[in-house]
């Protein structure tokens, strides 16, 4: 993909059927974990995207095999204690999510490590896991006192903890999960607001017993995971722009398939009908602890503006750049609150999403938290930056659907951390022969 992409103005229809590449956490949980089960662990649909293949390396240097072949990936291990000591770094891309859950395996293993992943991961925080995972017993050591990779981890033995989360974050919750798979005792996890529970899900299909009430996560420390079959679901983090981008063009309608419909993650769903969008959701029948699957199919909508705060916000946490966008089209106010870990994501998404939609005319102002966006306004086109965040570079092209002006994306690159193909989706639905 070449860096700088431009976008012609398409106010023009998109129609038809796709279906978006796999969940990326999804995608990272089933490597670690089959990497931590005895066995053989196959996985159908997995996400090719740049962070997942970066947690694919990872795990290659600590001698584990992985195939893959398509999106199908085998991978074949005896389990945690058959991998070896890398030699090199362990580098974790871009990727926040195998950056921190690689801490919670590494915290409890019997060997020693060392993690860096590009220069936005030097900027994100890594003492919100490494902080709970010390009082596990873990030894991890890193810039500014562990504040920041590169970081440095002595695998060691662990004992359980009773941890109440200062933050909603799954990334935090699933690296104490993974610790308390390996510590003596049983492993207490209080959310305030419930996070994405893939690594729940996933522990289960793996053969461990993980006790979910009220908020309280339970593990008893000492399971060992047995290799399985994973079935990716579709993405509904990447749906979201596609999603969006037929709500807001004229006489649009798409429908996206095969797509994870996990209530943990299914906020956006929530945020297009609560904004007036016609949308139409076909949930598949659920199988125990698999994630559910449907379709969802919309058409160009009237929407008007909402408020999007409390516990909706972890449920639609990496969608608040393209439903900053949407609601640029909306009538009304839009208040985005309880926000504040947009600050810490690949870039500050605040800031970023803010001063780039600004760019091409947009009514919007940045709060401490999140966002205020007045609409509707037609958008122009514009020269915007993607700050080398995939979300951003994403939101900026679906901007084009509805801008009078060509938006270009410098950086567009990035794109290929979450969505290798979305470009090709994009011109796939679009009736225009600019974006052919
Ligand atoms: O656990 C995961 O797979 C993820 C959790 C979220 O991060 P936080 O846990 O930091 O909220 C999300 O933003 C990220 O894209 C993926
Ligand atoms: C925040 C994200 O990912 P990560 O934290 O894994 O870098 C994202 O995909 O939007």
């Amino acid at each position: 993909m070449k860096d700088s992409i431009k976008l012609q103005a398409n106010q023009v229809a998109l129609n038809g059927t796709l279906k978006v590449p796999g969940d990326k956490s999804i995608s990272h949980r089933s490597i670690m974990f089959g990497a931590m089960a005895k066995g053989k662990t196959t996985v159908d649909g997995f996400l090719l995207g740049d962070d997942c293949l970066s947690t694919i390396s990872c795990f290659q240097k600590l001698g584990v095999d992985i195939v893959v072949d398509g999106h199908e990936v085998t991978i074949t291990s005896d389990g945690m204690e058959s991998w070896k000591e890398p030699d090199e770094i362990l580098d974790t891309g871009n990727s926040g999510t195998t950056t921190r859950l690689m801490l919670g395996i590494l915290a409890g293993s019997n060997i020693h490590s060392v993690l860096v992943g590009d220069e936005s991961i030097a900027k994100r925080p890594m003492k919100r896991v490494i902080e709970p995972l010390r009082q596990m017993g873990a030894k991890i050591s890193g810039r500014s006192g562990g504040q920041f990779t590169p970081l440095a981890v002595q695998g060691t033995d662990l004992k359980a903890i009773d941890y109440t989360m200062p933050v909603a974050s799954a990334q935090v919750k699933s690296a104490i999960l993974l610790a308390g798979l390996q510590a003596t005792g049983v492993t207490i996890i209080r959310e305030k607001e419930v996070s994405r529970d893939h690594t729940e899900r996933m522990l289960r299909q793996f053969g461990a017993t993980v006790n979910c009430k009220d908020g309280v996560i339970q593990l008893q420390g000492g399971q060992k995971l047995a290799a399985t079959h994973v079935e990716v679901p579709g993405d509904i983090s990447s749906a979201a722009f596609f999603l969006v981008a037929a709500a807001i063009a004229k006489d649009s309608s798409i429908r996206l398939e095969k797509v994870g419909l996990n209530p943990t993650r299914t906020g956006i769903i929530d945020v297009l009908k609560n904004m007036g969008a016609q949308l139409e959701i076909e949930v598949e029948p659920d199988t125990e602890d698999k994630e559910p699957i449907g379709s969802v199919s919309i058409k160009t909508s009237e929407l008007h503006g909402i408020e999007i705060g409390g516990e909706l916000i972890p449920r639609l946490i990496d969608e608040i750049p393209i439903i900053a966008l949407l609601a640029t089209q909306a009538n009304g106010t839009t208040v985005i609150k309880d926000a504040e870990e947009l600050k810490v994501k690949e870039t500050d998404r605040i800031t970023a999403v803010v001063e780039e939609l600004k760019k091409l005319g947009a009514d919007i102002v940045a709060t401490d938290d999140g966002m205020i966006i007045n609409g509707p306004v037609t958008l122009t086109g514009g020269v915007l930056k993607s700050y080398g965040d995939h979300r951003i570079g994403m939101m900026g092209a679906i901007a084009s659907v509805i801008s009078t002006g060509p938006i270009e994306i410098e950086q567009a690159s990035c794109i290929s951390v979450s969505y290798p193909n979305f470009f090709e989706h994009l011109r796939n639905v679009s009736t225009s022969e600019t974006l052919r």
